[in-house]
């Protein structure tokens, strides 16, 4: 039997961006569903009935929610080709603990930082740099947070910077001024096919959160 994939997704969010690029490092076809989050499609309300939340894969029928659940299935259902966890148990160990990091972390700071305006968004803007500059610690010499090759946490933070112009231009800061490592590890994932072809264009995304903050009467 064909393997039948369907993505229900949103194209700005970062969490479906993970699995998008997961699908892609796989060399794995699927349909893709755009999801209009006002108007939640049947089929995403009968395969995530808890969270109701993109992304969710459905797999032959079945579904598996929650991005870095999700990546970390498509991982292990097609482990011959472009490993995204690492083999040895404590490096896996590790590599979540940045998954995890960044989940806890960033979405809620960047989120802040185009949701509020004043000391509010300038509390935000400075906990974006300090994440980031924690996560450029982790990084250090290497290309790529899973080392030589992409891994799950380059997986999951990639997502986040096609919103870093919105971050920057909102809260008005230089995420490369201040992190400039980050901007460089950036600049090497999007040189691989599978990010590129995937990531949306930061303007798109910037004009996406100005919708957002006019809907919020922020603007
Ligand atoms: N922990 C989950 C978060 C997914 C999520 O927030 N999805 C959002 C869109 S992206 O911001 C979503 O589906 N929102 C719809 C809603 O909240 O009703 C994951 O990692 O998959």
């Amino acid at each position: 039997m064909a393997e039948e994939l369907i993505l229900l997704d949103f194209w700005p969010s970062m969490f479906g961006i993970r699995v998008r690029i997961a699908l892609a490092e796989k060399g794995l076809k699927y349909e893709y569903r755009d999801e209009d989050l006002s108007n939640k499609s049947p089929l995403l309300l009968q395969m995530n009935p808890v969270h109701k939340k993109i992304p969710v894969l459905v797999h032959n029928g079945k579904s598996v929610c929650e991005s870095t659940i999700i990546v970390e299935y498509i991982d292990e259902v097609w482990h011959d080709k472009s490993p995204l966890l690492p083999s040895d148990p404590y490096q896996r160990s590790q590599a979540r603990f940045w998954v995890d990091f960044i989940d806890k972390k960033l979405y809620d700071a960047g989120r802040r930082t185009w949701r509020t305006t004043g000391e509010e968004q300038e509390t935000a803007k400075k906990e974006i740099i300090e994440i980031l500059k924690v996560l450029e610690e982790q990084l250090g010499d290497k290309p790529f947070f899973g080392g030589e090759s992409l891994g799950i946490v380059d997986v999951s933070l990639i997502g986040y910077s096609c919103w870093f112009y919105a971050y920057e231009t909102l809260g008005n800061f230089s995420i490369g001024a201040e992190c400039p490592k980050i901007i460089g590890w950036a600049e090497r994932c999007s040189n691989k096919e599978s990010f590129s072809k995937t990531l949306p264009d930061s303007k798109k995304v910037f004009g996406f959160v100005q919708e957002l903050r006019k809907k919020s009467g922020l603007e």
